[in-house]
C-alpha cells in the first residue's frame, strides 16, 4: 500500500502524523511511505529522518494525497484538504465530527473511508487514539489556566500554589477520565486545592483509592457542579460521551455566580465544548473574556508540545497503520472490532451513530459498510 502524510496545516499545529519510526516500520512491512517535504520540521524531525527511515519526499500536499492509498494525520482535513479526498481513499486521523457539520459533509461528498482516532476503542472501554493526546492536554490544562489565571492576561491574579499564609488556588476538573486525571495530578503538583468531579461512581471510586491524598472527588450532578464553580478559581472541561456533542454543564447565565477573572479552561472544546460561552479558540490568540470570566478553548492543545506529543501519538497510531496497510481496511477493521469503532464514513454515508444523532443525519452500521 502507498502511505502518505502531508504537513499539517491547521494555524500552530507542529505535530505531524508519522515518526520517521513509524515509517520505517511501514517501509519493513513493504508498504511505500511518501511524506511531505518538512512536515515532521516542527515536531523536530528532518526530512533526512524519513529519507533514512526508507520513506521518500515529495514537495505538495497535492502530490501526497494523489499518490497515497490511505492518508496518516493528526488533525482533522481542512477545506482545501477535504477537496484532495477521493473515493477508495482511506483518511486515518482525528475528525471530530459531531460539532462539525461542514467537515462532515465534505467528508461524505468525498467518497473515502474516513477513520477516526478518538473513535477507536480497547477492551478496558478506553480510547487508546485519544489517550496519549489526552494525557498532554489533560497535564497542559492547569499550565495554561495559570497562565490565564495571571491579572495581565485578565484573570484573578490568583497563584495555583499561594505562598506561606496565603491560600492556594481552588480548581474544579468536571470529567475524570484520562484529561481530567492527568490536569488533577498536575494542578495538585502546582499546589492547588484541586477536586475532581465525574458522573461515574465506579470512576470515582477508583480515583479516590489511587489519589485520595491528592485531590478530592465529587459527584457531577448539576447542584454539586454549579456550587463547587461558584468557589472555583480556576474550571477544567474534561467531559466526553465518545464521538457525540458535549454536554453543556455551565449556562451563560450561571457565569454571573463565578468569581471575576475565574479561568474556564474548556479542553473538551473539539467536540464542542461544556461550556455554553465556549468557542473555539488557537494557540496565537487563545484566550477570550465573556462576562469577566476568562475562557481558554484551544482545540488543538497538544500542537504547543508537538515533539512529545507526536511521538505519544505515534507510539498508539503504530499498531493500527499497520493493520490498515497490510490488511486494508475492511479486513482489518472485520479482524478488530475496536478498529470498527473508529470508523465514521465510508463511500458518501456517515457509519457512527452519535455523529449521527449530533447533526440528524442518516447513518448505516459500520458491520454493513465493511461488507458494501
Ligand atoms: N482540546 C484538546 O486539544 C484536546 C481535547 N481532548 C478532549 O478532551 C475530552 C475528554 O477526553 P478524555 O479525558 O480522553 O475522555 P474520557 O472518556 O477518558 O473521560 C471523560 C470523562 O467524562 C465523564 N463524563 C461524561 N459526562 C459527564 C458529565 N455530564 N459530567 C461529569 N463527567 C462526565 C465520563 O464519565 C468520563 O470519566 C474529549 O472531548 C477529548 O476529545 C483530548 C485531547 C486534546
Ligand atoms: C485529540 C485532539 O483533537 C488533538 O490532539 O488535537
Ligand atoms: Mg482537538
Amino acid at each position: 500500500m502507498i502511505i502518505g502524510c502531508p504537513t499539517e496545516i491547521k494555524p500552530q499545529e507542529f505535530r505531524v502524523g508519522m515518526t520517521p519510526n513509524a515509517a520505517q516500520e511501514a517501509v519493513s512491512h513493504g508498504h511505500e511511505v511518501y511524506i511531505q517535504t518538512g512536515a515532521g520540521a516542527g515536531a523536530g524531525f528532518e526530512d533526512a529522518d524519513y529519507i533514512a527511515a526508507g520513506a521518500k519526499t515529495v514537495g505538495t500536499a497535492e502530490e501526497v494525497f494523489a499518490k497515497a492509498d490511505m492518508i496518516v494525520k493528526v488533525k482533522e482535513p481542512q477545506a482545501v484538504e477535504r477537496k484532495m479526498l477521493r473515493e477508495g481513499q482511506v483518511l486515518f486521523t482525528y475528525l471530530h465530527l459531531a460539532p462539525d457539520p461542514d467537515q462532515t459533509h465534505d467528508l461524505i461528498a468525498s467518497g473515502a473511508t474516513c477513520i477516526a482516532y478518538e473513535t477507536v476503542t480497547d477492551n478496558r472501554g478506553g480510547l487508546p487514539l485519544l489517550a496519549p493526546m489526552s494525557e498532554v492536554a489533560g497535564r497542559l490544562a492547569p499550565q495554561v489556566g495559570a497562565w490565564t489565571l495571571q491579572k495581565a492576561n485578565g484573570g484573578r491574579g490568583v497563584l495555583m500554589g499561594g505562598v506561606p499564609g496565603v491560600g492556594p488556588a481552588r480548581v474544579i476538573v468536571i470529567g475524570g477520565g484520562v484529561v481530567g486525571t492527568h490536569a488533577a495530578k498536575i494542578a495538585a503538583g502546582m499546589g492547588a486545592d484541586v477536586t475532581v468531579l465525574d458522573r461515574s461512581l465506579t470512576r470515582l471510586r477508583y480515583l479516590d483509592d489511587v489519589f485520595g491524598g491528592t485531590f478530592k472527588t465529587s459527584f457531577a450532578s448539576a447542584g454539586n457542579t454549579i456550587e463547587l464553580a461558584q468557589a472555583a478559581d480556576m474550571i477544567i472541561g474534561a467531559v466526553l460521551i465518545p464521538g457525540a456533542a458535549a454536554p453543556k454543564l455551565i449556562s451563560r447565565a450561571q457565569l454571573a455566580d463565578l468569581k471575576p477573572g475565574a479561568a474556564l479552561v474548556d479542553v473538551a472544546i473539539d467536540q464542542g465544548g461544556c461550556f455554553e460561552t465556549s468557542k473555539a479558540t488557537t494557540h496565537e490568540d487563545p484566550i477570550y473574556d465573556v462576562d469577566g470570566i476568562m475562557h481558554y478553548c484551544v482545540a488543538n492543545m497538544p500542537g504547543a508540545v508537538a515533539r512529545t506529543s507526536t511521538i505519544a501519538l505515534g507510539n498508539a497510531t503504530m499498531p493500527f497503520m499497520l493493520a490498515l496497510a497490510d490488511k486494508g481496511w475492511r479486513q482489518a477493521c472485520l479482524n478488530d472490532p475496536h478498529l470498527m469503532n473508529g470508523l465514521n464514513v465510508h463511500a458518501g454515508q456517515l457509519t457512527y451513530d452519535a455523529v449521527g444523532e449530533a447533526l440528524g443525519i442518516d447513518v448505516i452500521a459500520p458491520e454493513v459498510a465493511v461488507k458494501g
